[in-house]
């Protein structure tokens, strides 16, 4: 298959690094992810990637469970950290030079986020997997995807999740739910489909950013998606039901 982007980025889901387990990291599975990003990097997408926290800690639970809501955000971001070392550790054991880069310093085990550098490293091949969100309490790993996205000039945002693409309404909440093949930002906006959070979609319709939404649970599918396939539902076409 011949690649259709220059380069991506990839907000992969955090929950579904745990698989079937009811909590954590499953490393199977981190390595089956790794092993399809290594064949896009291998034809030439320059990749750049954002990992969810969902599989450890979010911070609305905790707020809800009473804490802090800024403290509990900031767990959350830390937790996405963790996730993006085990997926750097998977890429390099397949010969994938990455860069693990945080908006929260940490400087003993991966770079600060720099713009500019990112940028190189990706124009060097390297895969750059961003930690710790945005670095901001009260955002998402899906915004995180957005603003990165944005920053370093992606093409277009893969959001690899657990449903196949957006929907009407909730498809786990209504089994009567029907999925677009593609829909514009602003209705996505105007109707509150949750599938990402409004912030995020805002920005990728400020700049342009188109947002392909697709299922990581049928094996394969982040590499025909990177590569170009259509897959799952694009965010910034018209609208269309499948
Ligand atoms: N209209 C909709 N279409 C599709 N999915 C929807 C819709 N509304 C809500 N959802 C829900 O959105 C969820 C996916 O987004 P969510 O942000 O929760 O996960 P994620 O970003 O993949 O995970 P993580 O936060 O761990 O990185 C799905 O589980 C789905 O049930
Ligand atoms: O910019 C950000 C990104 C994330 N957070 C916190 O991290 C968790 C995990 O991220 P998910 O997007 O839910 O996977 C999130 O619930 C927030 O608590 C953040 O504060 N700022």
């Amino acid at each position: 298959m011949t690649r259709k982007y220059q380069r991506v980025l990839l907000k992969l889901s955090g929950e579904a690094l745990m698989g079937d387990l009811a909590y954590g990291i499953d490393p199977t599975i981190v390595q089956a992810f790794a092993s399809e990003i290594a064949q896009v990097v291998q034809a030439g997408v320059q990749t750049a990637i954002v990992v969810g926290g969902g599989n450890i800690f979010r911070g609305m639970k905790g707020a809800a469970a009473g804490m802090d809501r800024a403290t509990a955000d900031y767990i959350g971001m830390i937790a996405t950290v963790m996730n993006a070392m085990t997926l750097q550790d998977a890429l390099e054991r397949m010969d994938i030079p990455t860069r693990v880069q945080t908006a929260i310093a940490m400087q003993e085990v991966a770079e600060p986020y720099i713009r500019r550098r990112a940028i190189r490293h990706l124009e060097k091949s390297r895969v750059v997997i961003f930690g710790a969100g945005s670095g901001n309490p009260f955002f998402t790993t899906d915004t995180t995807a957005a603003l990165r996205a944005a920053e370093i000039d992606a093409e277009v945002i893969f959001k690899a999740t657990k449903v196949d693409g957006v929907y009407d309404s909730d498809p786990r909440k209504n089994p009567q739910a029907k999925r677009f093949q593609t829909l514009t930002y602003s209705h996505a906006l105007a109707n509150n489909l949750g599938v990402m959070d409004s912030t995020a979609i805002a920005l990728c319709k400020d700049n342009d950013i188109p947002i392909v939404v697709f299922s990581l649970s049928e094996p394969g599918n982040i590499y025909r998606a990177l590569m170009g396939e259509a897959i799952g539902t694009l965010v910034g076409g018209t609208c269309e039901v499948s």
